[in-house]
């Protein structure tokens, strides 16, 4: 009968219960309460429980023996002295040595051994009245941060789970959530302390840790997909001085790709950094705080001390604080001002080194048309491109610019969003190809790299056909050197922004046109553009999904020793020399490109030997091409959404 109980006790009381059931039909005294509680639902799960825990009695696997990894050393000894080991010896030596074997191997002996740690402490004897509503929580701290931060209600002086960070300890064990009250740590009570002395208790504390915890009622469970963004601002959370938390938090450089995994809180959000290193998240600011801050410096004088944020002091206030290291904060700018002062800085510090370079800075009465010399033709392959008389040009029509420097402002222009959405992308077969472009420095040698890759396979790669109004000359083709246009006509263009770039030179137009880039690509060809690096917005559409390389100069030293023989033009067409003073411009232009500019490179090119760094460009071009990369998403959502 024990054994029927112990195999089946649930079907036996039921049978039981019919039994009753009739007694109670039958009205027999006493039988109505039997009857319902053997029926009640509680006592059916128990003996359900009951049921499982005798099977699992009876297939608990026994271990062989206790010590696996001890036979397992014997063997490996054994194999080790042995003069002539057979090759079947040496292989189970291999095996056995092998991490992951010797690791199984301690697994087995700690189950065999039921040396399972830690042993949890036993349960306080005096539970509160409302015991229901209080959790016990241990956790084994292993010298990583708990990973959440706490804060405390000015009003009740109550310490409360502020945020559980993604990932992180507090979170991995699924038992700490936001809004959980503490009422001990490690049996201190907590109530009333100041956060910073909390910290400290957990610290200080390593091995387990105890909490009492109230379990906040209104949880949301927050099962958010990571979102990419790619970080279009430089940012520092020790010198931003309205972060909660700044141990928590995680600075970012323009570029840099970000996983974020909450965002769950409007202000900041959770993030790790790709590729992924970390395994928990830290605090970012959301792209609304961030914006709000941007609008904030906007209307900062930059180059001032900022006073619109708040003093550090005052960050505290908050009172969130991380349970990692209780590092303190003292003395530190603040580090979003820092980062917005530094574009505007940077933009200011263009418009000051301009008049340092006199003989490049040129006004257009003295420019020098290079068009001639530009004008590449090398076996039956036409590479037309006047990238430096744009950079005259544009050199010379700086100042309009600068009056309308509030055009470049966080508001008004790609700068302004401080987060881009981004996804993988892999160019489908039947799509055109990306558009390459190429930006740097005037005479870092943008165009002779641009140069060499189309003459070295011109069936592949294609520069678009520029527009002019200067007239054809002898030799010349329509539509193979330049599409030749009235004056009319290119204006009507300007008009109608067909082009990317245009200037003027000797009185004569030139532009590059989005339709003659369209031009290469809808035939299949990948087109190389060098083009300025602020055109780079303009390039930046769904269309083209440009991949942007800039191409940067090397050391000084290499710099200087690569280029002794190599020449430049002039605005006066004459080929000469590199001068020293072309070389400090060429790395301090470099500098405030990548300074303004870095977020949109989707690579950087050194280019210090000619023929390697040659070889490089074709490489990236060619993952550029055929490897996933990450774009914006706005690239591929359709044009309604
Ligand atoms: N890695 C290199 N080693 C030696 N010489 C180089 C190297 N790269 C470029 N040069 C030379 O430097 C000179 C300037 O290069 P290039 O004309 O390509 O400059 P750029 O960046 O296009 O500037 P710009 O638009 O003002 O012409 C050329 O004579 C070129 O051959």
């Amino acid at each position: 009968m024990r054994q029927t109980m112990e195999d089946g006790v649930s079907e036996v009381l039921s049978s039981v219960v019919e039994d009753i059931g009739e007694a109670v039909t039958r009205n027999i005294s006493g039988a109505q309460i039997l009857h319902e509680l053997l029926s009640a639902p509680w006592l059916h799960a128990l003996l359900k429980i009951y049921e499982c825990l005798i099977q699992f009695q009876k297939m608990k696997p026994n271990p062989f023996l206790p010590y696996a990894s001890g036979l397992s050393y014997e063997i490996m000894t054994l194999i080790q002295r042995a003069p002539h080991p057979s090759p079947e010896a040496r292989e189970l030596f291999g095996l056995l040595s092998s991490p992951h074997v010797q690791a199984l191997l301690s697994s087995h002996d700690s189950v065999a051994q039921e040396d399972y740690l830690p042993v949890l402490p036993p349960l306080p004897d005096e539970l509160p009245e409302d015991e229901e509503a209080m959790r016990i929580v241990c956790l084994v701290k292993n010298n990583q941060p708990l990973g959440a931060t706490i804060r405390r209600d000015e009003e009740t002086g109550e310490i409360y789970i502020a945020r559980v960070i993604h990932g992180g300890l507090a979170d991995r064990s699924g038992l700490l959530h936001p809004g959980d009250l503490i009422v001990e740590v490690n049996g201190n009570p907590v109530v009333g302390l100041e956060p910073a002395k909390v910290i400290r208790i957990l610290t200080n504390s390593t091995g387990t840790i105890l909490f009492k915890v109230i379990p906040n009622s209104t949880q949301v469970s927050s099962n958010q997909k990571p979102v990419y963004m790619r970080a279009m601002v430089d940012y520092c959370p020790r010198k931003d001085s309205s972060i909660p938390c700044p141990d928590a938090g995680m600075s970012f450089s323009r570029g840099d790709l970000l996983e974020v995994v909450d965002q769950s809180d409007a202000q900041w959000w959770q993030a790790r950094k790709l590729p992924c290193g970390a395994s928990f998240a830290r605090l970012i600011p959301s792209a609304s705080t961030l914006k709000s801050k941007q609008r904030e410096h906007w209307w900062c004088q930059p180059l001032h001390v900022h006073t619109c944020m708040r003093p550090l002091a005052s960050a505290a206030s908050e009172n969130e604080q991380t349970s990692g290291d209780d590092k303190s904060m003292t003395g530190e700018e603040q580090c979003v001002t820092a980062m917005l002062h530094t574009d505007m800085h940077q933009w200011w510090r263009l418009t000051a080194l301009l008049p340092l370079f006199p003989q490049k800075w040129t006004t257009l009465k003295t420019l020098k048309l290079v068009d001639e010399a530009d004008s590449d033709f090398t076996e039956g392959i036409y590479l037309a491109g006047f990238r430096r008389s744009f950079h005259v040009w544009k050199r010379t029509s700086f100042k309009k610019r600068r009056q309308s420097c509030s055009s470049c402002s966080p508001n008004s222009s790609a700068m302004a969003t401080p987060y881009e959405e981004v996804v993988l992308y892999q160019r489908p077969p039947q799509e055109n190809h990306r558009l390459i472009m190429l930006v740097g420095a005037s005479g870092v040698g943008v165009n002779e790299l641009r140069k060499r890759l189309i003459k070295l396979n011109p069936s592949t790669f294609q520069g678009p056909v520029p527009h002019t109004t200067r007239p054809m000359r002898e030799g010349e083709q329509m539509g193979r050197e330049y599409h030749f246009v009235t004056k009319e006509l290119f204006e009507y263009m300007v008009c109608n922004h067909r082009f990317v770039e245009y200037g003027e030179s000797k009185g004569h137009l030139y532009g590059t046109s989005f339709d003659s880039i369209d031009e290469v690509l809808k035939h299949g060809r990948m087109c190389i553009v060098d083009a300025e690096s602020h055109s780079i917005p303009i390039l930046r559409t769904r269309k083209l999904k440009p991949f942007v390389i800039f191409i940067k100069p090397p050391s000084p030293e290499r710099l200087r020793q690569t280029r002794k023989n190599a020449t430049i033009l002039t605005n006066d067409a004459v080929s000469r020399p590199f001068t020293e003073e072309d070389f400090v411009e060429m790395e301090e232009v470099s500098r405030l490109i990548e300074t303004k500019y870095k977020q949109f490179f989707d690579s950087v090119l050194v280019n210090d030997g000619l023929q390697d760094a040659s070889m490089k460009l074709c490489s990236i071009i060619h993952q550029a091409q055929n490897e996933p990369q990450w774009i914006p998403v706005n690239w591929i959502l359709s044009e309604e959404q």
